[in-house]
């Protein structure tokens, strides 16, 4: 029989098309611009929008995703992503367990988790997640996040080990992806440096080029060419 063809996450530059950063701009009209930039992977983080209006976000962005041929994940809500067709969800502790995600989502939705370290890491392996979003790297004022700072250190020693790939998140900026990028992660996460910029698709390019710029400098490190 043959396996559901559930999608890869592409690696490289992640955005969030947040509610909570540049709020006067509408998630469409912000998803169009990152779409217009290249963006590959789109994760939709509603956390001051009512239900029904994030509903009706949800269908329209997952549907400009699905035209621009990019991975849309919904974040926290697992029946938004399942009422939208949305590529899968993010979770974190405050949301509903991986486990629960990947069963009412099934075998072909991407489910992603919030990580602090390592051992999380290799829950949430277990609990059936595809990638971890490990975090805050630097600091950030997006999020006010219960956990301390890891520095590209601390967040390269999990990169490492982790048995899932690793997304970086919180201050991931233009000045710091690169860097982000050379440890190993798989991508890094981008709120408001992306959102806040005048020409979204612009920054999406710039962030991305700097993201593969340093994916390939590991790649050299590592021995691969
Ligand atoms: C890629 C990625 N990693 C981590 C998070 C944070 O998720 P969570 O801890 O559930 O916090 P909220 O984003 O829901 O406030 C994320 N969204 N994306
Ligand atoms: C959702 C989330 N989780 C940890 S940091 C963060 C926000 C990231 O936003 P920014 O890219 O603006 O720092
Ligand atoms: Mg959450």
């Amino acid at each position: 029989m043959n396996a559901p063809a559930r999608p890869s996450l592409p690696r490289g530059l992640y955005v969030l098309c947040d509610d909570t950063v540049r709020p006067e701009l509408p998630l469409r009209e912000k998803a169009a611009g990152l779409l217009a930039g290249g963006a590959r992977v789109v994760q939709l983080r509603m956390k001051r929008t009512p239900l029904r209006e994030a509903l009706a976000a949800a269908r329209e962005v997952v549907a400009a995703c699905r035209r621009a041929g990019a991975v849309c994940l919904v974040n926290d809500r697992v029946d938004l992503a399942l009422l939208s067709g949305a590529h899968g969800v993010h979770v974190g502790d405050e949301d509903l367990p991986a486990e629960e995600a990947r069963a009412l989502l099934g075998p072909e939705a991407l489910v992603g988790v919030t990580v602090r370290g390592l051992e999380d890491a290799k829950a949430a392996r277990a609990a059936g997640a595809d990638y971890v979003g490990l975090g805050p790297v630097f600091g950030t004022t997006t999020k006010q996040v219960n956990a301390p700072v890891l520095g590209l250190g601390g967040f390269a020693a999990v990169v490492r080990t982790s048995p899932l790939p690793v997304v970086g998140i919180g201050g991931v900026k233009l000045e710091n992806i690169a860097e982000l990028a050379a440890t190993g992660a798989h991508g890094g996460a981008v709120a408001s440096d992306v959102l806040l910029a005048e020409d979204l698709a612009e920054r999406v390019r710039r962030l991305s080029a700097a993201f593969d710029r340093g994916a390939q400098g590991a790649s050299l490190v590592g021995g691969d060419v």
